[in-house]
């Protein structure tokens, strides 16, 4: 197995020291709806652990984005806590917020994002570049990663470059450059045909047994759900497993 992928904050445990990578705790969100309040979230729960893919399939406004920006911490909820890595992020100040989403958390959209700029390495690199990184290491691990992506003949290539498959590949080992516990993706393989996903999701699947990573994946592709560990809907605002 790559270095790159093996380290030690993100190293599978088991038994007793298995802790959640995420929880949700009676999470809530309510938005303003004229003069009441339109509640999407009202009271979820979740947990997933490291090593673990869990698909969210539900229908459209059911609420998977406003999990995953609950999750990902990029919105507080209106009542409950989220938990990454056994702390609870609802008493933590904006700051270590945002820490925690920088180092614990990738992210992996529909639309890869890359900056066009740049090759597939230097956007890998960018990362760890902003975390203090030297250029030199960042650069082994991009490659490395982009390697594990089977990406080693497209690291010069600029994303205008590349397949939509290959970018794709590039936002994912992007995403876990800097050893998240926790990868959030959100329909990214929407964009693809039916082979691509495939072979885009094997990848990430590899990278998740191999790295220990827990990741929550949004899709409406049945299929590839069907290959995850476990399957959650939204009901009512709540999650619930089937
Ligand atoms: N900032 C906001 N203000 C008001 N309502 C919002 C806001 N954000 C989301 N909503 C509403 O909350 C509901 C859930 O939105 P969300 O984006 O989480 O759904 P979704 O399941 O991801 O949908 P889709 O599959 O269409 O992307 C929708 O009805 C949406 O219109």
């Amino acid at each position: 197995m790559s270095n790159a992928l093996t380290d030690e904050r993100q190293k599978p445990k088991s038994g007793a020291e298995r802790a959640p990578a995420l929880r949700l705790l009676g999470v809530e969100r309510h938005y303003k709806e004229g003069s009441g309040k339109l509640s999407i979230l009202t009271g979820a729960n979740l947990a997933i652990y490291p090593g673990e893919i869990v698909a969210l399939v539900a229908p459209s406004g059911a609420g998977k984005s406003t999990v995953l920006h609950m999750a990902g911490l990029l919105e507080r909820p209106d009542g409950g806590d989220v938990e990454i890595g056994g702390r609870l992020a609802g008493s933590l100040g904006d700051a270590e917020r945002t820490a925690i989403r920088r180092l614990e958390i990738g992210f992996v959209y529909q639309f890869h994002h890359l900056l066009p700029e740049f090759t597939a390495l230097e956007n890998v690199m960018m990362p760890q570049l902003i975390r203090g990184l030297n250029r030199k290491e960042a650069a082994r691990r991009a490659a490395e990663l982009l390697a594990y992506m089977k990406l080693e003949a497209r690291v010069t290539h600029r994303p205008s470059e590349l397949s939509g498959g290959e970018q794709q590949r590039v936002a994912i080992a992007r995403a876990v450059a800097n050893a998240p516990r926790l990868l959030l993706a959100d329909e990214p393989t929407g964009n693809l045909d039916p082979e691509t996903s495939h072979y885009v999701f094997e990848a990430l699947e590899a990278l998740v047994r191999a790295s220990g990573l827990a990741a929550l994946f949004v899709t409406h592709n049945m299929e590839l759900a069907e290959r995850m560990d476990r399957r959650i809907t939204l009901q009512a605002g709540k999650i619930v497993e089937f």
